[in-house]
């Protein structure tokens, strides 16, 4: 399936330390699941965390979900031991926290090989540093093995001193910067986390901003967010009615010999059908995902 839609509506985190939810990952409605070694675990619990995930990724059984290993960060005593075991642990893809250069992007690719990664592979950043931000366009090119950006807006927040608002101004040049940077080169990119449990319209609301913004999908921390990630990311039947019309209107237009044509009054040109075709695309990819259950092979 192209990365372009995969379906990434929702990415669930959670701690390798955690047995109880490495096990209910496995039935939860995640499109992505990021099995965290790094701020979700205690220094006294790493290795016992980078066992466990590795078993609990051995042992499979996560069916259509894709799944990440977030190691720590390879300046740390733990970060080189957890990018040699993920490199053939079977995952689809490897995490790395706090990238702040292109060069941190080719090291952790020359040590995936190092240690036998396989091709497929996959290699994703997390970009939340003033750094990170201000090289996103260098990392963004740094590697054929690249296939995403995740923000880490609680880790940026807490670097620029700035606040977590509803609109989240203090952080919209960032995720500017991520955004043109993972479009430019192709790569897939999901959104922060919201930290509030309780706070479900804010959820909404944030989820609502990011599908504006032109996120894949939406970084979370518990299982009980994953429906308004799910149901913001995916497109609405409004939406899908009128990519239908639209591919339609274009292809008799076309045929009449027009390359432009109106739908609901509104102006359509090939840039539109293309778009449409991208969201008939993904929501295909849901509906077969959703019925499928059976492992993907690695994007
Ligand atoms: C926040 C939590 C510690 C809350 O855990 P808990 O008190 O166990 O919650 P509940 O009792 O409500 O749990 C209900 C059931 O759901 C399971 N559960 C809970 N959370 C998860 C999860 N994340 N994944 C899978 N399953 C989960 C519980 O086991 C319960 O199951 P059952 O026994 O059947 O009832 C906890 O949610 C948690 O640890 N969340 C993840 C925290 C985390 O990973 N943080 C690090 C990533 S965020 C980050 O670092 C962002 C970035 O780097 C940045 O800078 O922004
Ligand atoms: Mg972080």
């Amino acid at each position: 399936m192209p990365a372009s839609v995969r379906p990434r509506r929702s990415a669930l985190y959670m701690p390798g330390s955690n047995a109880r939810a490495l096990e209910k990952a496995r039935e939860l409605d995640a499109d992505v699941l990021i099995l965290d070694l790094e701020d979700a675990v205690a220094p006294d619990a790493k290795e016992q965390a980078r066992a466990q995930v590795l078993a609990a990724v051995a042992a499979g059984g996560f069916g259509r979900r894709e799944v990440l290993i977030r190691t720590n960060g390879l300046d740390t005593p733990w970060g080189h031991a957890d990018l040699a075991a993920a490199a053939r642990s079977g995952a689809h893809g490897v995490l790395i926290p706090k990238v702040e250069s292109d060069e941190a992007v080719r090291q952790a690719d020359r040590l995936l090989a190092a240690h036998g990664a396989p091709r497929e592979l996959a290699l994703w950043v997390m970009m939340e540093t003033a750094l990170g931000m201000l090289n996103a366009k260098e990392i963004a090119a740094a590697s054929p093995r690249l296939a995403g950006l995740v923000l880490g807006t609680s880790d940026l927040a807490k670097e620029l001193h700035a606040h977590h608002t509803p609109l989240r101004l203090p952080m919209i040049t960032a995720l500017g910067l991520c955004l043109l940077a993972a479009r430019a080169h192709g790569l897939a990119i999901l959104d922060g986390v919201h930290l509030d449990l309780d706070d479900e319209a804010g959820l909404e609301a944030s989820c609502r901003q990011g599908v504006e913004l032109g996120f894949d999908g939406k970084t979370l921390i518990h299982p009980k967010q994953l429906a308004a990630a799910n149901a913001a990311f995916a497109p609405d039947a409004a939406s899908l009615d009128r990519a239908r019309r639209i591919i339609a209107a274009h292809a008799e237009a076309m045929a009449r010999g027009k390359a432009v044509v109106l739908v609901d009054g509104r102006l359509v040109e090939a840039l539109h059908v293309a778009e449409a075709h991208r969201l008939v695309a993904l929501a295909k990819a849901i509906g077969a995902e959703a019925v499928s259950g059976t492992d993907l092979p690695a994007p």
